[in-house]
């Protein structure tokens, strides 16, 4: 059968984005892992599908996949991507959207100057919400990788995150450490590796290791964590801008059981469409 979908990116984090409102495909893994290659089919960090909801609150179902087919929780890139590609498809007309995600409930608001906010909802530290194998919720947790002891925050975004604070990204073992992470025993639905430079209290450098997808120009919700755990050590104050290869997000939380909100770009790249096996 022949798929439409729209390719986007947020910060570099790119999306195969597919309305499964005015369409009807059934998406398995080893079709989402052939598509995302970047030789053998179109090329994605994650393929984003919009879907209607189940709860009739909510305007849209929005469920993400990495590129090794797995289905996940929560993307923030995604989510910006989201909102332009159901009001440039003219699936609705608002500009304050809601969306309903295996994280839980995401609201998305395109903001006039083009750029989009998303209010994530309240980071989560405790280690039954990632999951992570720890008797109790700690700021920073010792966490043995690759014969090293590291110190990691753990945060839930809906999805899982360890964020390792680091003197230089640009010269972080990101290729060393990150995969040591992601498949860490403590973390049995794997995770995704954050890896902080604190700049001042309101700026960030990260790079970040994702979780079924590797290395990524950006990961909205690993900025997200990574300014959640940083505040958490007194390290940071809201808000903060994140310094990421793709560029900057900016990331506004007040504590607590506060929501935090992520704002930054999203953009179509193209058109296409493709035959499904
Ligand atoms: N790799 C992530 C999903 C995509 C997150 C990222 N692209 C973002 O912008 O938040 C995970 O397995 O939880």
């Amino acid at each position: 059968m022949l798929l439409h979908f729209t390719k986007m990116q947020g910060l570099g984090n790119d999306f195969m984005v597919v309305d499964l409102v005015t369409q009807r495909a059934r998406l398995v893994d080893d079709e989402i892992r052939r598509l995302a290659d970047r030789r053998f089919g179109i090329g994605f960090d994650q393929l984003l599908v919009v879907e209607p909801p189940r709860d009739p609150e909510m305007d849209f179902r929005y469920r993400i996949y990495n590129a090794d087919g797995s289905e996940v929780e929560n993307c923030g890139n995604g989510a910006r991507c989201f909102a332009r590609f159901v009001r440039d498809q003219r699936l609705t007309h608002k500009h304050e959207i809601h969306v309903e995600t295996a994280g839980g409930p995401l609201t998305l608001t395109v903001e006039n100057d083009g750029q989009v906010s998303v209010d994530m909802g309240a980071p989560r530290f405790t280690p039954e919400t990632l999951p992570f194998d720890a008797a109790e919720d700690r700021v920073l947790h010792a966490l043995d990788v690759d014969g090293e002891r590291l110190e990691v925050g753990v945060v839930s975004m809906g999805n899982p995150h360890a964020v390792l604070r680091v003197e230089d990204v640009d010269s972080a073992p990101v290729e060393r450490l990150g995969p040591a992470i992601e498949a860490h025993p403590r973390f049995p639905k794997r995770v995704n590796a954050g890896f902080m430079q604190v700049v001042s209290r309101h700026e960030i450098r990260l790079r970040v290791y994702e979780r079924g997808s590797g290395e990524t120009l950006a990961c909205g919700t690993g900025a997200c964590a990574a300014v959640a755990s940083g505040i958490r050590q007194g390290l940071l104050e809201s808000p903060v801008t994140v310094h990421l290869r793709g560029g900057d997000l900016r990331i506004e939380w007040a504590g607590g059981d506060a929501p935090l909100s992520m704002t930054g770009p999203a953009e179509r790249v193209f058109d296409g469409r493709v035959v499904l096996n």
